[in-house]
């Protein structure tokens, strides 16, 4: 990423219920990926609520997280790709000519499977990076409340509080994930999607993630790549299964709530995947 040309202001934070009002709608509508010629998603539609955590799941190449990284404009960053179909933030198609790159993903965030923080710049430092990147302004007093928000919401600040200015490298595997989450918020995202976040930590620093999740839900519309199909059960409300049948390009077999889709699935290819059959 790199600096843009443009200037803005953080979002402000709502005045009453801060929770509340940020979160926004996602809207896949027939969307389709290729890499070259190789055509990796067919025609995935799926509404992903706000203020809820939709899990996508679905064993290894049927397409989730290119599909992650179709809703915040990260698969044209390959050069080969190319897609079909809308993404639509409230409404609006993040994908219109007229709507810049770096707003769809300063509104939609991403945290990745490993822990990618600065490793020699400070936890002050790490959480407040995006601003820069994204030419948002902010004083010195808006900076240090800022960085206590983000830090409180992804469950750091009390393990952090009193070494701020030591090297984001320093922090335990699960403790890095939590300041790249803080480090997504800062910019106040309507979305934030992860991928596999928990993947590369342990079961402990995975339930604090899972934890921070259900915390963060009420005000910021998750989307989530998991392979853990219990992580699934317990951080979502809604899950879509994926899958790319002998080679042919992925798309969902079956969405809807959680519990139903764990407890009474449609399809019995959705029963074999969540039962652990296969994948
Ligand atoms: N940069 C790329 N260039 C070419 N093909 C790619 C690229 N990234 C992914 N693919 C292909 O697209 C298909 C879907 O991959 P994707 O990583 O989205 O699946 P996935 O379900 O997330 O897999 P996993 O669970 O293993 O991460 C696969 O066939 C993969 O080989």
């Amino acid at each position: 990423m790199s600096a843009t040309d443009e200037t803005v202001v953080l979002p402000p934070v709502p005045a009453g219920d801060p929770a509340a009002s940020r979160s926004a709608t996602l809207d896949a509508h027939e969307v389709s990926a290729w890499f070259g010629d190789h055509k990796v998603l067919d025609r995935v539609s799926l509404n992903m609520p706000a203020q809820r955590v939709t899990a996508l799941i679905g064993p290894s190449g049927c397409g989730k997280s290119t599909f992650l990284r179709i809703l915040n404009r990260m698969h044209e960053l390959v050069p080969t790709a190319s897609l079909a179909g809308q993404v639509l933030l409230d409404g609006s198609d993040i994908y219109d000519r007229g709507r810049r790159i770096t707003h769809a993903r300063r509104e939609i965030g991403m945290v990745f499977q490993k822990p990618n923080p600065f490793p020699a710049m400070s936890i002050y430092d790490n959480v407040l990076a995006g601003l820069k990147m994204n030419g948002i302004k902010a004083g010195r007093g808006e900076r240090d409340d800022l960085v206590e928000e983000c830090l409180v919401k992804a469950g750091l600040w009390k393990e952090v509080r009193d070494r701020l200015r030591q090297p984001g490298g320093a922090l335990s595997g699960g403790q890095q994930q939590r300041l790249c989450i803080a480090r997504s918020l800062a910019v106040r995202p309507r979305v934030l999607l992860m991928d596999e976040p928990c993947s590369a930590l342990d079961p402990t620093s995975t339930r604090r993630i899972e934890q921070t999740i259900g915390e963060l839900s009420d005000e910021v519309t998750i989307v989530i790549v998991t392979h853990n199909m219990q992580q699934a059960a317990r951080v979502s409300h809604q899950c879509a299964f994926f899958l790319a049948e002998q080679g042919t390009p992925g798309v969902i077999v079956e969405h809807g709530d959680t519990d139903a889709m764990f407890t009474s699935p449609q399809d019995p290819r959705t029963s074999d995947y969540v039962n652990g059959r296969f994948g």
